[in-house]
């Protein structure tokens, strides 16, 4: 597992990162989701070693990672790398190479992984002359050559189309499979909520919610009930009860919940209350929704940005 513990970071007096805290865990695909500017590539570059923090330490299974283990990260950064002269296949096998993997072997896994992102058939073809998305898949492939033991991934997704998407995808879900802890950055909410295991949400350099995305949507969705009643007036008598959002005939309330209770009581708290704001509306008239709601990904990530 990698520990990111307490990264504080300040260019010049210009503080970037702070107190910056969360774990990457084996086999889990960790989405790290933040605004332009939020910290996230500084955060990443961190971890890699590439700057040195002002403060705050990163661990590898409990010990500060050294140079050596950082050898076995694959890295795709933000500002993409490769030669633009140098052809497809030869330049994913030099990157191999360079990391000491064995010539046979790297060629082999060179292939298999072209093969996997949809590149085979521009394998002899100038790095240049490939489409931005293209040269995006060829970069995927660089990161991944070596078979990283741990895999950081800025903006991945930026640039791509659907199918490339889902390609790259299917890939790191693979690598994450094998027990390879990976983070990635994205601004694609979408593609976060799809790929996700885990979730870090980063804000003016302070991570502002972690969790599993299934967590994190419970602690967001608090009293939260969508609810379809042919009309409201009773609500105004339940001083504890908002109402949050109406759309196509239904409506969304939120049962104001103790806040210093934890998420298992409070949704305890919050089915009994809601029997009570049930029996109300059936009083009132005819119910044709009455359900839990879950709070959309995108919504926490304004939540709490
Ligand atoms: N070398 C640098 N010198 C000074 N400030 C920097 C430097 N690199 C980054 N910054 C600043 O640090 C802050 C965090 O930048 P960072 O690139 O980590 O954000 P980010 O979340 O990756 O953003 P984006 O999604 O736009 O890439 C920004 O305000 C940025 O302008």
């Amino acid at each position: 597992m990698l520990q990111i513990q307490g990264i504080s970071h300040w260019y010049g007096d210009r503080q970037v990162l702070d107190g910056v805290t969360f774990d990457i865990k084996p086999g889990r695909l960790t989405g790290f989701v933040g605004a332009n500017g939020a910290g996230k590539t500084t955060t990443m570059r961190a971890i890699l070693g590439l700057i040195h923090p002002t403060e705050g330490v990163t661990l590898l299974n409990g010990k500060p990672v050294t140079d050596q283990d950082r050898a076995r990260f694959g890295y795709m950064p933000e500002e993409r790398g490769l030669y633009p002269k140098m052809k497809v296949r030869e330049q994913i096998i030099y990157f191999a190479r360079l990391h000491g993997v064995e010539k046979a072997e790297a060629g082999r896994r060179t292939d298999e992984l072209l093969e996997v992102v949809g590149l085979s058939e521009r394998k002899d073809d100038l790095l240049e002359s490939l489409s931005l998305g293209n040269q995006q898949r060829a970069q995927i492939c660089v990161s991944l050559v070596h078979n990283p033991e741990f895999l950081i991934l800025d903006e991945p997704f930026s640039g791509l189309d659907p199918v490339a998407v889902d390609a790259v995808l299917g890939v790191l879900r693979e690598v994450a499979d094998r027990g390879v802890p990976v983070l990635f950055s994205s601004h694609q909410l979408d593609v976060v909520e799809r790929l996700s295991d885990d979730l870090v949400i980063i804000a003016d350099g302070k991570i502002r919610a972690t969790g599993t995305r299934e967590e994190l949507q419970r602690h967001h969705s608090r009293g939260l009930y969508r609810i379809g009643a042919q009309q409201l007036g009773w609500l105004e008598g339940m001083t504890d009860v908002e109402l949050v959002a109406s759309e196509n005939g239904e409506q969304v309330i939120r049962i104001q919940l103790d806040p210093t209770l934890d998420d298992d009581a409070a949704e305890a708290a919050g089915a009994k209350r809601a029997q009570d704001v049930l029996r109300e509306a059936l009083a009132h008239g005819e119910v044709s929704v009455f359900q839990r709601e879950l709070t959309p990904l995108v919504q926490i990530f304004r939540e709490v940005r």
